[in-house]
């Protein structure tokens, strides 16, 4: 199941971005032996100010067909770290072949788009920056196949 975090901004090189590009290389070394991977970022950039409903389009046209959509709020499903490891196995046991999360900008996912998602994923009810959001995203995404892989990564 490939995985797609569709967001929006550009990350420009720097400790963030290789923080990101670092579990994104462990989770497709972790995943490929168990389906799940590769993981790909899709960065929109609404350069005419057209806030979130403008964003909205963007990041719709960065979704696959088919996948299924995770929206990344607040207000979603608060997880344990093998609560979400047993819902990427779910999905990917389910036959799905793409999964796309998704991450607003400053204002937040317009509520239309919000509407469409199939899931809606909290890490806690604060707010967090959206470049925050997409490490935290990547490092939940690599330690849910090492526990996947019954690898020590993770220990509670
Ligand atoms: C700065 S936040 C936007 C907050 C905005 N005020 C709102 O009401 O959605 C940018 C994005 O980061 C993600 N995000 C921030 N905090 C989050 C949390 N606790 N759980 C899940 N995603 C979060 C969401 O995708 C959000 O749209």
């Amino acid at each position: 199941m490939r995985i797609h975090i569709c967001c929006v901004g550009r990350l420009r090189s720097g400790p963030e971005r290789a923080l990101i590009d670092d579990y994104l290389t462990r989770f497709d070394r972790t995943g490929r032996a168990l389906g799940l991977g590769p993981a790909q970022i899709h960065e929109v950039e609404d350069k005419k100010g057209g806030g979130m409903s403008a964003e909205a389009a963007l990041l719709e046209r960065a979704l696959p067909k088919g996948a299924v959509i995770c929206a990344m709020d607040e207000r979603g499903t608060v997880m344990t770290s093998p609560e979400f490891a047993d819902k990427l196995a779910t999905w990917r046991d389910a036959g799905r072949s793409d999964l796309a999360f998704v991450i607003g900008g400053a204002d937040g996912i317009d509520p239309a788009l919000r509407a469409q998602a199939d899931f809606s994923l909290s890490f806690g009810k604060m707010v967090w920056p959206h470049m925050l959001a997409r490490a935290m995203l990547t490092e939940q995404l690599y330690r849910a196949a090492s526990i996947l892989a019954g690898s020590p990564y993770h220990r509670v």
